[in-house]
């Protein structure tokens, strides 16, 4: 990490820091004023897009179906599968808040971040001690990326979507494996919400 400067914040980011075990004491251990920032949606959707991620990657893996199951029969999720683990988000909140407090760690909605960007950017200039700088006028939504891009304000250089590995299409699921895995996340997302203090409204 570069030093940093009275008036200055370093910011890095990585999307596995989250789930990694030893991850909140590293970074303790390293800084323990540092400020968390994680982005986090349905965890089902959430593991529809991890897999599809790996398909375009590998298109011989097995269906989504049959790697959510221990047992497709008994209806038991296979928790080791990453897919599925990583979205138990209040698992992976419990390790942190063994060592940061939550007033330091800012969970920002995925689904927010994308009907509302600006909003979503408000709370984290916020968490950060920043003048809200990024506005409205910093977005517009690309209609057919269907997702908002950023632009400058003042209009004078390119707006600037993100790449073509960023909002996927999904393919289908079994709507009953969708509903199994609703069922599945249910109490822990309750339990996320809890303890961010915010409802994030995935079981609607
Ligand atoms: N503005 C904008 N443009 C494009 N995509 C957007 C945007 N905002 C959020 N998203 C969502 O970002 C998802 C991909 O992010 P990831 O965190 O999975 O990316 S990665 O792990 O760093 O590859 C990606 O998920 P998928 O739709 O499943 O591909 C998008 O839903």
């Amino acid at each position: 990490m570069p030093k940093t400067l009275e008036g200055q914040i370093t910011m890095e980011k990585t999307p596995s820091y989250f789930v990694t075990k030893e991850a909140p004491a590293r970074i303790y251990a390293m800084s323990r004023d540092t400020k968390l920032i994680v982005v986090v949606r349905d965890p089902v959707t959430r593991a529809i897009s991890d897999y599809t991620q790996t398909l375009s990657k590998k298109p011989d893996i097995p269906t989504f179906e049959s790697l959510t199951f221990k047992n497709r029969t008994t209806g038991l999720i296979d928790t080791s599968w990453s897919a599925v683990q990583i979205g138990i988000y209040a698992k992976h909140l419990d390790n942190w808040l063994q060592f940061f407090p939550m007033r330091q760690i800012l969970f920002v909605s995925g689904e927010r971040l994308i009907s509302d960007p600006a909003g979503e950017l408000g709370r984290v200039q916020d968490f950060l001690g920043l003048k809200r700088i990024i506005t409205d006028k910093h977005f517009y939504f690309n209609q057919t990326k269907g997702f908002p891009c950023l632009k400058k304000a003042e209009g004078s250089s390119k707006p600037h979507c993100l790449g073509k590995t960023k909002g996927r299409t999904h393919p289908n699921i079994d709507p009953e494996v969708v509903q199994r895995l609703r069922d599945f996340y249910r109490p822990f997302n309750m339990k996320f919400y809890q303890m961010t203090g915010r409802i994030f409204g995935w079981d609607e």
